[in-house]
């Protein structure tokens, strides 16, 4: 798709401004260029986040119903220009045109709900006479906003997962600077684009467009900064981690998402829904189905509809609505994903289907007999591939599925609710879908994971509990 090269501004304390550099933005399906945004520098960063001071006072004063009634504009701009954030989606990132529209979608949704939790944080009464001595004590706490978020965002959400950090942090009365995937910062523009039209006031948003080790650590170790919400992989999270130092910290990372069918359960169904939850977004999703331990009695039928329904994925030009899958983010990620199923291939797995590259473009994999010493195993493979394993009873299936140093959620179909409530007890994970896929999210539900998947939970409502302090105020009355 070639679109005219405009070169788009950064977002910066509410104005559009340039940068002395630029970063091309190429679309994964052909590496051609479809823009170019400044390549901010560190300067660019300590001067936005110098902005951000007199944003997080404004934002902190912009009354509830001032919050609510901006980021619902935001929402409706979206909602009334859905086919340009669409295509932005589909043009910059890997998605195809339904999965893009479906997050433009789930985007007004975040951002309704951010809304709506703007006007539920509450404090509560404290009954200090629980103490002796006490008695002449009323009070109350309540919460308030931190000040200043960084957000860093992946590049596979390249717009709901940012409004998932702007949405609740503009509810709450905060400052935010975003710093958005390299590869994908069109869409996170596009954001600011609506806040900028709903009348946000200025310094309280800004979108910095730029390389991460380089302008990130500038936001992970600034101290005005408060708090660093970021949703990425793990070995960049545990470097922000360890950088941060005394700030909160709400990371988002990565996974190895388990799903258990049992013999009791409804195969098709399972069928069709873990094969969507391998593929969607070419399994460039943090909740991608990677691991599905089927129980023996089944398993043959189970692996041939699998394959079966597997086959029938329509791959190719991401922009048409015909098409099931794209290419991955860089032709560079599909050749990481091809060289993990050689390898696995190499050590003794057996190829199903799938196992093919074109470019960035990768057919949806299926391997089963996957040896334990395998990366593929253990760690996330963020691409279009499914390992297959076979498993005598739910006990070994839980098993095997907690073995794997990530927790962010996973999925089981039995009809039995004693073997149902056996996974939910026993599995390390996050979320835990019953007859759905791991794959499974609304915008409103706790979001996150245990082990390596993560610290925190987002979901609005979380995130506003994390971008808030609570402050205790207690009144000591005289003639009480
Ligand atoms: N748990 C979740 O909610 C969730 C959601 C989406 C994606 N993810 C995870 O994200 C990963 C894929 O996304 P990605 O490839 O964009 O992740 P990534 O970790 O490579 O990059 C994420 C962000 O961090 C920035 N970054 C890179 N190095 C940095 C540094 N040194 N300091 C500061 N920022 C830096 C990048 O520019 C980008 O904006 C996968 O592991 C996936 O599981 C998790
Ligand atoms: O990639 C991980 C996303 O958070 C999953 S979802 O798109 O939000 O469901």
């Amino acid at each position: 798709m070639t679109t005219q090269l405009t070169g788009q501004k950064m977002f910066l304390a509410g104005k559009w401004v340039n940068g002395d550099r630029i970063i091309e933005v190429r679309d994964p399906q052909d590496n051609s260029i479809i823009d170019t945004v400044p390549a901010a520098s560190a300067k660019d960063m300590v001067n936005c986040i110098e902005e951000a001071k007199d944003g997080a006072e404004i934002a902190a004063s912009m009354p509830v119903h001032e919050r609510m009634k901006v980021i619902n504009v935001a929402a409706d701009y979206i909602e009334q220009n859905l086919e340009k954030y669409a295509r932005t989606i589909a043009t910059e990132s890997s998605k195809t045109i339904r999965e893009a529209s479906k997050e433009v979608q789930r985007c007004v949704q975040t951002l309704r709900i951010s809304a709506e939790e703007a006007r539920r944080i509450h404090g509560e009464t404290i009954p200090f006479d629980q103490m002796p001595g006490s008695e002449n004590r009323v009070g109350y706490y309540y919460r308030f906003p931190i000040g200043i978020i960084g957000a860093i965002t992946p590049f596979n959400d390249p717009l709901n997962l940012v409004a998932h950090k702007v949405g609740p942090a503009i509810a709450s009365g905060n400052a935010i600077i975003v710093k958005p995937a390299t590869v994908t910062p069109l869409s996170a523009l596009l954001l600011a684009e609506a806040f900028a039209y709903a009348g946000l006031p200025p310094k309280v948003l800004s979108v910095i467009t730029g390389y991460g080790n380089e302008i990130g650590d500038v936001l992970v170790t600034h101290p005005a900064v408060r708090m660093i919400s970021f949703t990425g992989g793990v070995e960049v999270g545990e470097k922000i981690t360890r950088k941060a130092g005394l700030k909160k910290i709400s990371m988002e990372l990565g996974s190895n998402s388990p799903v258990i069918v049992l013999e009791d359960s409804d195969i098709d169904d399972a069928v069709e829904s873990t094969v969507s939850g391998a593929f969607y977004a070419a399994g460039q999703n943090c909740l991608s189905v990677q691991r599905i331990y089927i129980q023996e009695s089944i398993l043959y039928s189970f692996q041939t509809k699998f394959v079966e329904r597997t086959n029938q994925y329509c791959v190719g030009d991401k922009q048409l609505e015909i098409t099931d899958m794209g290419p991955l983010i860089t032709e560079k990620e599909a050749i990481r994903v091809e060289n993990l199923v050689n390898e696995a291939i190499e050590k003794g797995a057996l190829l199903l289907t799938g196992g093919k590259r074109n470019g960035a473009f990768y057919l949806p994999t299926v391997l089963t007999n996957v040896p334990k010493n395998c990366t593929i195993a253990t760690d996330e493979i963020f691409g279009p591939v499914v390992l297959l394993y076979s498993v005598p009873d739910l006990d070994e299936a839980i098993r095997l599925s907690n073995e794997v140093n990530y927790g962010l959620q996973a999925g089981i179909f039995t009809k039995s609710i004693d073997k149902a409530h056996r996974a939910i007890a026993k599995m390390d994970v996050g979320g835990i879908m019953i007859n759905d896929s791991s794959d499974y999210r609304i915008d409103s539900m706790p979001f996150g994971g245990v082990k390596k998947s993560g610290l925190g939970r987002e979901g609005i409502k979380f995130s506003v509990q994390e971008m808030t302090e609570p402050k205790v105020v207690c009144f000591k009355l005289s003639d009480y």
